[in-house]
């Protein structure tokens, strides 16, 4: 099972721009997360963070117990083998081909004998759907196979944490939804903790265990899927519904071409739909079992959760799981008893 990562008052600034201060939040082990927020608030320097890329001024980010801002360079290193990293645009070696790319970390980080090289490459390219591409060069492939590329590299060395910015960015929704699929039928394969960054509001809708927001330089929310699908925080009911009356201007171009599209499909009315259901690990893969332990927790704290999303927990249960939780539905529509 992937690690849980334990993010306390963490902050980062260049010279006098703060990026965001006071973020704190925990990445369940096994769980596929979703961080959000309008474009330059800092979701990337916050998975760089995360990596070890970049260094904090304040917080500590606990992995595995072990915290990534104060250790020493030696412990830091291990750390990072714990990571896989997807980066916007796959980061591939334009002149190598794709199974060398792919072939790269293991070459630099295993002494592997090439046979049990070629062994992992063939599987993991096998995994994101390449099979047959590997003597390619990244310059003759789409911008979708450049991704799922750069997840096969990110694979490898077999990460307990995965860690993808912006998956989505630059391909078309038909190949966003594969790419969405593939992020969960790997967690249920190899049950990693990943975390994806986006501005994709179908991707945040359909993919993620849980979600967080990052506005104007904090974490504005970060729980279960049913609490921030169901949020009347104003923006992240104005984020996550695409709406133009809200706290986010119009000045964060970016989000505009998104907020034009939800815009188109939604409206301007303030009535949240309703929440679509997660996607589920293609037919023949095993269930994924932080489901599972996600519904425990989520049980667990139920009374502290609003009706809203306490209503959506209820009616995710299965009336197997709902005698296994020891809970009864009301006759009142979603009520528990
Ligand atoms: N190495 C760096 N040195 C100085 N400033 C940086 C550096 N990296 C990022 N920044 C600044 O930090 C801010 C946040 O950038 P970041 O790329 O994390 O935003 P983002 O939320 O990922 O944006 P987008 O959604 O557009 O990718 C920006 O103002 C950016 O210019």
């Amino acid at each position: 099972m992937g690690v849980e990562i334990a993010v306390e008052g963490l902050g980062k600034s260049f010279g006098p721009q703060t990026v965001w201060r006071d973020v704190s939040l925990t990445l369940p082990p096994g769980e596929v997360s979703v961080l959000l927020g309008p474009s330059g608030t800092g979701k990337s320097v916050f998975l760089k963070c995360l990596v070890g890329l970049l260094r904090p001024e304040h917080g500590s980010i606990l992995i595995d117990g072990v915290d990534l801002v104060g250790c020493k360079e030696r412990q830091r290193y291990e750390l990072r083998k714990l990571f896989g990293v997807l980066f916007q645009d796959g980061a591939l070696f334009g002149s190598m081909t794709l199974f060398d790319n792919v072939a790269f970390p293991l070459r630099e980080h295993t002494r592997y004998r090439e046979s049990k090289i070629r062994r992992i490459v063939f599987e993991k390219m096998e995994m994101v759907g390449l099979t047959g591409a590997e003597d390619k060069l990244p310059g003759e492939i789409s911008g979708g196979m450049r991704k799922r590329a750069g997840l096969a590299r990110a694979l490898v060395l077999d990460p307990e944490i995965i860690l993808c910015d912006e998956p989505d960015s630059g391909l078309d929704p038909v190949r966003t939804a594969y790419l969405s699929q593939l992020l969960i039928d790997l967690n249920a394969q190899i049950d990693a903790t990943i975390l994806i960054v986006t501005h994709n509001i179908n991707v945040a809708r359909t993919v993620p265990d849980n979600l967080g927001m990052i506005f104007r330089k904090e974490l504005v929310l970060f729980g279960p899927r049913e609490i921030l699908l169901t949020s009347t925080e104003p923006v992240v009911a104005q984020f996550l519904n695409g709406l133009r009356h809200g706290p986010i201007g119009m000045s964060e171009e970016k989000d505009q071409a998104t907020l034009e599209a939800e815009r188109a499909r939604y409206g301007d009315g303030a009535e949240l739909p309703e929440i679509v259901p997660q996607l589920e690990p293609s037919p023949g893969l095993p269930v994924r079992d932080a489901v599972r332990r996600r519904k425990d927790r989520l049980v667990q704290s139920l009374h502290t959760l609003a009706p809203a999303a306490q209503q959506n927990v209820l009616s995710s249960l299965t009336e197997h799981e709902m005698a296994r939780y020891g809970l009864r539905r009301s006759t009142r529509a979603g009520g528990v008893l």
